[in-house]
């Protein structure tokens, strides 16, 4: 199986760029940059990253965000996390970025987005991988905020494909920001949203009825409610599951415990995603190793995962088709 999810291409749908950031680059840009970090090694690091829900994680994910200052900073997170996806055969990756924990700091956006799509630019060329960009709005901020920073966007609108909506969930419901979604679809980006991963599934039902988004990020409690899973496996509407993070987090107690396979199981479009490798114990492969090992997943599913990760992509039906036919090639 380990052999199968190694040689499959595969496209990566859920990928927090901030998430990537290695406790190694945030100790080399910190002392270029002069920033304080509450760490003295990457042992003590790694203790830290010992989370006990999704707001533990998101305090120890900006402090770490803090160190990232110039273009060239963006640029080197992004090209570490290419290497990943080189390494783990993603040929295809469509990253989230939050333009607002930098900006709030003081750094660019421009600074922030020319580093990110360089680097993706490189990836391109030197590995053939393709990518798009995609900015989130914090949902701890008020919409007006994420109003300011779609304008900010604007200047760089054919950098970004779509917008989309992280951070602390509870309490931070779509419906906060159903008024600059609609400005943001109606300037033709895509939309994405984390929806039910702590919070329930009222969540996920405002999301796609208040916000019209074309995927789900997480999702995974959609499982408490027939009717939403009815409609969901109706629509085809992709789910970007991410299990470590899951695990990370605590939304399940363990990788036994985890619904992915259910979810697979009863026709709904999964794939499987990292969200924040670098906090949450492996790459897109991890991921996948983790739920085959704990739970009854078939090659097939495998294979399904892999695909649906492709068809839920905003790539184009040609470049979709070509993708496929390469995971067909894969399995002769
Ligand atoms: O899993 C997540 N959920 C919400 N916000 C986030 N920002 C980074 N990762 C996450
Ligand atoms: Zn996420």
């Amino acid at each position: 199986m380990i052999d199968l999810i190694q040689k499959l291409p595969k496209a990566e749908l859920h990928l927090h760029i901030e998430g990537s950031l290695e406790p190694e680059l945030m100790f080399r840009l910190a002392k270029k940059n002069q920033i304080e970090i509450p760490y003295k090694d990457i042992e003590d690091v790694r203790n830290a990253y010992n989370f006990t829900n999704l707001q533990t994680f998101l305090d120890i994910y900006y402090a770490g965000a803090n160190v990232l200052i110039t273009k060239d900073d963006f640029y080197d997170l992004t090209w570490e996390y290419i290497l990943k996806c080189v390494e783990d055969n993603v040929i295809h990756t469509e990253i989230f970025f939050d333009p607002q924990t930098h900006t709030e700091r003081g750094v660019p956006f421009e600074a922030v987005i020319t580093g990110i799509k360089e680097a993706l630019a490189d990836a391109k060329e030197k590995y053939g991988i393709t990518s798009c960009i995609i900015m989130c709005f914090l949902r701890h901020l008020s919409q007006e905020e994420a109003f300011k920073t779609l304008e900010e966007a604007m200047a760089f609108k054919d950098d970004i494909i779509g917008v989309g909506l992280d951070s602390s969930e509870l309490g931070n419901p779509p419906s906060k920001f159903k008024d600059v979604f609609k400005t943001a679809e109606e300037a033709g980006f895509k939309l994405v949203a984390h929806a039910g991963e702590e919070a329930d599934f009222s969540y996920i039902y405002e999301a796609l009825d208040l916000l019209n988004i074309n995927r789900i990020d997480h999702g995974v409690q959609s499982i408490k409610s027939p009717e939403l899973m009815q409609r969901l496996k109706d629509e085809q509407m992709p789910l970007t599951v991410c299990p470590n993070s899951n695990i990370e987090l605590k939304v399940f107690g363990n990788y036994k415990e985890h619904n992915i396979k259910e979810l697979l199981d009863y026709g709904l479009n999964i794939s499987v995603n990292s969200d924040d490798p670098a906090y949450f114990k492996g790459y897109i492969n991890q991921n996948f190793i983790n739920i085959c090992e704990n739970l009854p997943l078939t090659e097939d599913d495998i294979v399904t995962l892999v695909k649906n990760s492709f068809r839920s992509s905003f790539i184009d039906d040609e470049l979709k088709a070509t993708y496929l036919a390469k995971v067909d090639l894969a399995l002769q």
